[in-house]
């Protein structure tokens, strides 16, 4: 081998050598990288999966074939030599995922689809989420009052991105909570629908038939919608509305939106829900579902749409609104579906895919909701008794707020009437034989079973000649009352001033009220109760039937009544004083129409068929038409869009009222009712202001008869020992005149010891001799001195009283005379006789009645005198002074004759039977008519 090639060989060698060295460092770099690459795909694969979801990498057919970490230039090239890496290489990673995915579901599925499970089950029990096996075709019983299911079921849902599928109910909150908006494709408008009847028929199926009202509007079909729930509409239960009448239906929703806000929500209540409390419903619900094209609204219509939804939930309005594209700003759940069926909704959340529940057995919707309508109509048809009014339980209302009463029935349904602060009095008007009686007594009833007697006060009062109130007041053949009857006044016909009296308690209750309110710094009734929650202030309610006799005239009374009408009507609101006022006809009552003041605040309105003027004619005429036993009850002020017709049961008949009133007084008797009857004069016996007399006073109480007023008071008159204590009564009828004479000197009688008192009755008329010994008997029997004398003696005792004060008087003797009554029936009968001098003294028998009037009060003597004319009685006192009269009742006299005696008031008595003016000088600013005492003298 030559050098050269020697040195060839090297070379070569060396090269061989370097380029080995070099290829080994170019394979030590390329398997370096090869290895990060793998980790850095590992990396991405990692990032990748845990970005895109666990469940849905493992669905991904793109990574199925993962070359993320190819080079640039080996994609470019697609390097032969390099196969892509395979899943297996990611195995690791991927397990660990898995892992991680498990690990952090794991709470979830072993315990929150059975929490759920749980939490559906128990706020939403039976047709709210149970399967249709357990209830569909049972009509529901549930009334509202234990609450209404917080979630209806819809379905099932998984979470999507679960390891395993754990399902759970996923149900949807509803009434009153929020409306439902369902959007669908074509392919799953089906299941919309399906699900729209399956939620209806689960609310359908939980309360009472009647309680849920369904209305309908598609607009694409007249009919189809929802066919399985046809059979609902013959018991008025669905009503399915027009395709080109969308404003129709929103127009009737709006409108019971706005009944409701001023009927029902009253007294600070937002929600029908807080009104029910714990209570039956009162308002049914009303679903409407508005099926849609996936095309806007016309702009008013959506913006009529908006607003229902604004203010629907607090009044029971619900929505379903399905594919129509629509935001609305109060609560509303929205369940989207897809075109395979599979859906999301607002409650669960994206994450969640929602099955919807299987339709219900095609056969078995229209036969459940068959069932719902007969028992609807079954319902419909029993309700309407006078017991329907009346609660399960008695007494167990509160009346804070004010007090609400079923008193009819529209279609099954009962129909209120309500007062409160902004409901304060209602006018009732009707022609004779129309019902108002009997419609009252439903009222009453209704009422009076709803509230205890600690919760509500009656005043009645009945200007008519008959017996209307006179049940609810113990009687001779019935001892029960109406616990909750203050006061009873029947026959009140003649004696308006009972009205006025009526309306003067109130006021001045209502003036009690108001002061007892400023001490606790509060206003209404409502809060007083809130402040001073031991003290007792019901609501009282005041029914004067025929209360057009308190206007009758144009005199002091109708005055003083509409003055005070107009006071109790404007402040009794907020006192808790309302007031029921009934008549015939309304129209003619002056007093009544011609003061704004008074009957604008009677906006509650009820008419009974062919009633005139009490609702806002002529617009409004619904009382023409109306059918026997049907009234408007109208809380408008009669204005037309707040009628509401209904049926009044027959409350009068035998078994209903009375029934009732035995049942609550057994229940709790209370104090019996004050009682005034017009028809009847009271027995001075059974007068507590008769019988509390005691002896002891030094200054005796005469009683003269019953003061008209609402405590049942007697008329009376302080002897004392001052000028002018004397009684003169005035009038030509024996029978008046002995009976307050007869009423005076027994209530003397029981006020002195046995023969502590003298009486002397004087008979100068024959035929007051049975009532002079009647009293006479009645004094003796109590111990008293009594003589009668007759015309024969009178000079001569009044001679010797006169001769006794004299000496007294004239200090020729100091010994006290004892109490001496002189009881004159018919003084001006013994005029002439008085009349004549005594030849030796000059003093004639007046001259001697005129000291004894004059100076026997101060000593205890008093005259007790009757004179049957005004002009008679002057001649016996001294010409122009009459002060020796200090108190006189007046019978058949007229008012201007009076008007030497008395106020100007006076002026305006106008005589009627058995009814006395009665003015004491000393004690009145104006006259009070009575009603003599009975004294038990056999007629
Ligand atoms: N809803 C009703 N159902 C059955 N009968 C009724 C009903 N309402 C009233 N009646 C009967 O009609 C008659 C007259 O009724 P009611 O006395 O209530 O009328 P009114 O308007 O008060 O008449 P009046 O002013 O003449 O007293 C009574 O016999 C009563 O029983």
């Amino acid at each position: 081998m030559s050098r050269r090639d020697d040195r060839r060989q090297r070379i070569e060698d060396a090269f061989a050598e370097f380029q080995r060295a070099v290829s080994a460092a170019l394979g030590s770099v390329a398997r370096e990288h090869r290895a990060l690459a793998t980790e850095h795909a590992k990396d991405m694969f990692e990032f990748t999966v845990r970005g895109m979801g666990v469940d849905k990498a493992l669905q991904d057919v793109a990574l199925k074939d993962v070359t993320p970490f190819l080079t640039v230039d080996e994609k470019r090239t697609k390097n032969p030599r390099r196969a892509p890496l395979s899943m297996s290489q990611f195995d690791e990673r991927l397990a660990q995922i898995k892992h991680d995915w498990e690990q952090s579901f794991h709470e979830w599925t072993s315990t929150g689809p059975e929490q759920l499970a749980e939490l559906v089950n128990s706020v939403a029990a039976g047709p709210a989420s149970w399967p249709h096996e357990s209830w569909l075709g049972h009509p529901g019983t549930h009334d509202g009052s234990e609450g209404v299911p917080e979630l209806w079921r819809i379905g099932t849902g998984v979470v999507t991105s679960a390891p395993t599928a754990a399902p759970f109910p996923v149900a949807v909150p509803l009434l009153d909570q929020a409306h439902l908006h369902i959007s669908s494709t074509s392919d799953s408008r089906q299941l919309a629908d399906t699900l729209v009847e399956t939620l209806l028929l689960r609310v359908l199926s939980h309360f009472q038939p009647g309680l849920v009202h369904v209305h309908v509007w598609d607009v694409g079909q007249l009919t189809g919608s929802l066919p399985g729930l046809y059979p609902l509409t013959r018991a008025n239960l669905l009503t399915v509305h027009d395709p080109a009448r969308l404003h129709e239906l929103l127009d009737e929703l709006s409108e019971h939106i706005r009944q409701v806000h001023t009927k029902v929500l009253v007294d600070g209540h937002l929600t029908v829900r807080s009104v029910s409390g714990e209570g039956r419903r009162t308002e049914p619900w009303r679903v409407a579902v508005l099926f849609g094209n996936r095309k806007a609204l016309k702009e008013d219509q959506q913006q009529q749409l908006q607003r229902v939804a604004r203010n629907g939930l607090a009044c029971g309005v619900q929505l379903f609104i399905v594919d129509i594209p629509i935001t609305i700003n109060s609560p509303v759940e929205t369940v989207s579906l897809r075109s395979d069926g599979s859906a999301t909704c607002t409650m669960t959340g994206k994450h969640v895919t929602v099955t919807l529940d299987p339709a219900l057995p095609r056969t078995l919707v229209p036969r459940a909701c068959a069932a719902i309508a007969e028992k609807r109509e079954e319902r419909r048809s029993r309700m309407g008794k006078f017991e329907d009014l009346l609660p399960d339980r008695p007494w167990t209302e509160n009346s804070s707020a004010g007090v609400i009463a079923p008193v009819g029935f529209d279609d099954g349904e009962q129909v209120c009437v309500q007062l409160g602060d902004t409901s304060p009095h209602a006018l009732i008007g009707g022609p004779s034989g129309s019902g108002k009686t009997n419609f009252l007594y439903a009222m009453l009833g209704s009422l009076c079973a709803r509230y205890s007697p600690n919760e509500l006060e009656l005043y009645l009062l009945d200007f008519k000649e008959g017996v209307s109130f006179a049940q609810f007041a113990p009687g001779r053949k019935d001892p029960s009352w109406l616990p909750h009857a203050r006061l009873v006044g029947v026959n009140v016909n003649t004696d308006r001033e009972f009205g006025v009296a009526l309306l003067r308690f109130l006021s001045d209750e209502m003036r009690r009220r108001a002061d007892a309110a400023k001490q606790h710094e509060v206003t209404k009734l409502e809060h007083l109760r809130a402040e001073d929650p031991t003290g007792l202030w019901p609501r009282i309610v005041a029914v004067i039937d025929e209360f057009q006799y308190l206007f009758g005239e144009r005199d002091q009374v109708t005055a003083a009544a509409t003055q005070l009408l107009e006071d109790v009507a404007r402040r009794g609101r907020s006192q808790g004083i309302h007031l029921v006022l009934s008549s015939q006809d309304v129209s003619g009552i002056e007093g009544f129409w011609g003061k704004s003041a008074i009957f604008e605040q009677f906006t509650v309105r009820i008419a009974l068929p062919k009633a005139r003027r009490v609702l806002a004619e002529p617009q409004n005429d619904a009382a023409v038409e109306l059918p026997r036993w049907h009234a408007v009850i109208n809380h408008e002020s009669g204005v037309k869009p707040g009628n509401e017709i209904c049926r009044i049961p027959d409350s009068t008949a035998k078994g209903t009222m009375d029934s009732l009133q035995l049942d609550l007084w057994n229940r709790e008797k209370g104090r019996a009712p004050g009682l005034f009857d017009g028809s009847k004069i009271p027995l001075i016996d059974a007068v507590t202001d008769f019988s509390d007399l005691r002896p002891g006073d030094a200054s005796p109480t005469v009683l003269l008869g019953q003061v008209i007023d609402v405590a049942g008071s007697a008329a009376r008159v302080r002897f004392a020992r001052t000028p002018g204590r004397n009684i003169a009564v005035i009038g030509s009828v024996v029978q008046d005149a002995a009976a307050v004479l007869g009423g005076a000197a027994a209530s003397l009688g029981r006020q002195h010891r046995a023969h502590e008192a003298v009486f002397t009755l004087a008979c100068l008329v024959e035929e007051a001799m049975p009532s002079a010994l009647h009293l006479a008997k009645r004094l003796s029997a109590d111990g008293h001195d009594a003589s009668v004398v007759t015309i024969n003696g009178i000079k001569d005792v009044l001679t010797r009283t006169a001769a006794e004060l004299q000496s007294i008087n004239t200090g020729q003797s100091e010994a006290p005379l004892k109490p001496h009554y002189l009881v004159l029936y018919g003084v001006d009968a013994a005029q002439t006789l008085l009349e004549q001098k005594d030849p030796a003294t000059r003093m004639s028998g007046v001259d001697s009645l005129r000291t004894v009037l004059k100076h026997g009060p101060e000593n205890h003597t008093h005259v007790l005198g009757w004179w049957r004319g005004v002009t008679r009685l002057k001649a016996s006192l001294p010409p122009g002074v009459y002060d020796d009269i200090g108190a006189w009742v007046a019978f058949d006299v007229q008012g201007k004759e009076l008007l030497s005696l008395g106020p100007e008031q006076v002026m305006s008595w106008s005589p009627r039977p058995r009814r006395g003016l009665f003015f004491d000088r000393f004690e009145h600013s104006r006259p009070q008519v009575i009603i003599p005492f009975d004294t038990g003298e056999a007629p």
